[in-house]
């Protein structure tokens, strides 16, 4: 349910009908005086546009920095206490008295299905949202008390829907870290799975991404931002369903190195594909905002009847 990088861009909540208002509103400051055509309806269109723009200036983020919000760095410890989220907008309760703890180093999947509160879990941790019950904390530190900037620095977050840059691929993948080294770039790029199509390209990670240059197939992209977020060395990194657009075969091998690669980060990984959760040290089954099952997949296959088995031996034989 998180589209691109929501999280990054649009901190003061601003919504793309008051960005296309402000472009139309640039657009017709910009007019040039010959076209003196300006008729009576686009002046009022343009002070309707300002009006907007003054009620998207006047605009408070709902969520910002407390007072006494401080840095931390972080370690990678997760905890979740009673928390119970409600959109605001459309008042759907997505986590209903949520508990969950995570220690640094720990890999965990979080499955279940459209709608059980997945992607939520992944919102309120970068905190796009207020929590009023319950808390959650990093470090033992409620995130409320860490500023934003430095949470959100220390958390990787590997979106659905993924947004690249018309850039080249290394700049792509060094968003964020623009020092990052050309080693670093490559090697992420490789755990991702994406190096050697990347190679195959007549620039190479010079490559243009985009209208001017190479387009991109939906798993290639997914696997670029998987290596973008891998480069920024975070405390926490949280993939969403950012595979779904590659095969089952790649998932698995892209899961493997990831397991290797991320040995002293914590990750979580939300994913509806069960099968390349093997070697994972928890796996979550969530189902309308809670925890409905949780272990290793050995612990959850014997539970008869239970979703998680269910949903294996589903998926067997069907990717
Ligand atoms: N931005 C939002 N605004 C309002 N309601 C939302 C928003 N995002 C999710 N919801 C609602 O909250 C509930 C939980 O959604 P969430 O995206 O966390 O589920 P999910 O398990 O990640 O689903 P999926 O597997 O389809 O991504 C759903 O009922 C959903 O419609």
């Amino acid at each position: 349910m998180i589209g691109g990088l929501y999280y990054i861009n649009n901190e003061h909540n601003i919504s793309l009908g008051t960005i296309v208002e402000f472009i139309v509103y640039v657009n017709m400051l910009t007019f040039p005086v010959s076209a003196i055509g300006l008729t009576a309806s686009m002046v009022q269109r343009a002070a309707a546009s300002q009006k907007r723009l003054n009620e998207f200036l006047d605009i408070e983020p709902e969520v910002r920095d407390n007072n006494s919000a401080t840095d931390v760095q972080l370690n990678g410890n997760v905890k979740f206490e009673h928390v119970t989220f409600t959109y605001p907008d459309t008042g759907i309760e997505a986590l209903k008295d949520f508990n969950l703890q995570i220690n640094k180093g720990e890999k965990v999947a979080i499955t279940g299905r459209t709608g059980s509160g997945k992607s939520t879990i992944a919102q309120l941790l970068l905190r796009m949202y207020n929590v009023e019950k319950g808390q959650i904390s990093m470090d033992d530190v409620a995130i409320d008390n860490i500023k934003l900037s430095t949470l959100r620095s220390q958390i990787s977050y590997v979106p659905q829907d993924v947004f690249l840059f018309s850039d080249t691929v290394e700049n792509n993948i060094r968003f964020g870290i623009p020092n990052a080294k050309k080693d670093a770039v490559i090697e992420a790029a490789q755990i991702a799975g994406v190096d050697k199509e990347i190679e195959g390209f007549a620039n190479g990670y010079e490559t243009l991404i985009g209208e001017r240059g190479v387009t991109l197939s939906g798993g290639q992209k997914q696997r670029i931002s998987i290596a973008r977020a891998l480069i920024k060395d975070p405390a926490l990194i949280i993939f969403d369903d950012c595979l779904s657009a590659v095969d089952a075969k790649t998932e698995k091998e892209i899961m493997g190195r990831l397991n290797k690669y991320l040995t002293d980060k914590t990750a979580i990984i939300i994913t509806h594909r069960v099968f390349s959760l093997l070697n994972f040290d928890r796996i979550i089954v969530l189902d309308d905002g809670k925890i409905v099952e949780q272990g290793t997949h050995a612990e959850l296959m014997k539970i008869e009847g239970g979703f998680y088995s269910k949903l294996y031996s589903q998926q067997q034989g069907t990717d």
